[in-house]
């Protein structure tokens, strides 16, 4: 980079990147008393009355969520439109949504970062590959990493091209019913009654991992809210402003916990800098180390075997779940065609400035979300 243009970046345009490198950094560890816990009354934080009757207990519990009225909601001065939903699984649930995380949703049609640069006979079952080498590890023999370990991303519904930055028209497979149906009990709940889930994006972190700073600005409709769900270890979530250089607040967010980018705070620049263990000690957090609920009636995915927890436990020992779930088009509209598409597309090459490093520029730190494989990094 130039000096010019590094001075520029020193003067704060990039206010968002020092605090990201602050708190990736190991050596010396970042002190974390000025990190969110929305549980725990920090300043700034407001709890949030969410109106009863908006999801009945019947769907909640489908969903493997408890009623509405024991929620924990929390909004954030200064972030209209964001709010912070405090694990709301029932006990023995979340194994559910790690299994299907984990067996399910990775399978064809859906889209992974392992076919970038595997044949599809490979990627075909990656749970079956892998299980016998996660269960070999639980008994530490040394083995290969297996695929499950090298998964970064799997898309859902209209599959993200990570280089074009769009979603398409032909590029979709059925969208998960039973994530569409908890996605859509929850933004239910949080009053978004008309959202329709359309696209999600698993990301799948281990303890060296981060996600660099964006904004997720592809959908076409940037109104309906966007909801992000988590599992397995904490991380260090950074939520900042709609420029770079105005400095982001970090949060704690452990399993279990959900957010949701509304309103004014949909088109946020957001970050994962850092996964941490789970506060509390022991190789799982408290929601997931009581065993699998095995059945309550009638529920929106079968429940997870023993068998299938063992490995989905063993894998989440050093590893970090998210699932967003996005509408991707506006209600009762479609994809552009012909002259719509152009303007579309000259639009968004504008916005894609916003991501892309100029050619001459290398990656910065907390840069490149948007890189295909490099979404998330590993130091
Ligand atoms: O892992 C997270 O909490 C954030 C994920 C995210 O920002 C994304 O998928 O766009
Ligand atoms: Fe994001």
């Amino acid at each position: 980079m130039g000096k010019m243009a590094a001075c520029r970046l020193e003067q704060g345009e990039d206010a968002f990147r020092k605090i990201f490198r602050l708190y990736k950094r190991r050596n010396p560890p970042p002190d974390l008393s000025g990190v969110v816990e929305f549980t725990r009354g920090h300043p700034g934080v407001k709890p949030k009355e969410l109106t009863i009757g908006a999801l009945s207990d019947q769907d909640a519990c489908r969903a493997g969520l408890q009623p509405l009225d024991q929620w924990k909601v929390y909004g954030l001065e200064g972030y209209p439109g964001f709010l912070f939903v405090s694990n709301p699984f029932l006990p023995g649930w979340q194994h559910r949504w790690v299994r299907q995380c984990l067996k399910v949703y990775p399978q064809k049609p859906n889209v992974c970062n392992l076919d970038l640069h595997m044949r599809a006979e490979q990627t075909a079952n990656i749970w079956e590959s892998s299980k016998e080498q996660l269960r070999e590890r639980a008994s530490h023999r040394r083995s290969q990493k297996s695929l499950l370990e090298k998964l970064r991303w799997v898309t859902l519904g209209y599959h993200y091209n990570w280089d074009t930055k769009k979603y398409s028209v032909d590029h979709h497979s059925t969208f998960p019913p039973d994530l569409a149906e908890l996605s859509r009990c929850v933004s239910r709940a949080c009053g978004f009654s008309k959202f329709q889930p359309e696209a999600g994006i698993l990301n799948y972190y281990h303890m060296d991992s981060s996600l660099g700073i964006h904004v997720d600005e592809s959908e076409l409709d940037q109104h309906s809210p966007l909801l992000s769900f988590c599992f397995g270890q904490s991380c260090i979530y950074l939520l900042g402003g709609l420029s770079r250089e105005l400095a982001p607040t970090p949060m704690m967010m452990h399993s279990g916990d959900i957010m949701i980018m509304a309103g004014p705070s949909r088109l946020l620049y957001h970050a994962v800098p850092r996964i941490l263990p789970h506060p509390g000690g022991g190789l799982l957090p408290p929601g997931l180390t009581v065993p699998p609920s095995d059945n309550t009636p009638p529920a929106l995915t079968e429940p997870c075997s023993s068998q299938d927890w063992e490995v989905c436990a063993q894998y989440l020992h050093d590893s970090r779940i998210n699932m967003t779930v996005r509408q991707v088009l506006e209600d009762g509209c479609s994809f552009p065609v012909g002259e719509d598409m152009r303007r579309e597309q000259t639009h968004a090459n504008e916005e894609d400035s916003y991501h892309q490093n100029a050619p001459e520029t290398p990656a910065q730190e907390g840069e490149g979300q948007h890189l295909l494989t490099k979404r998330i990094k590993t130091t």
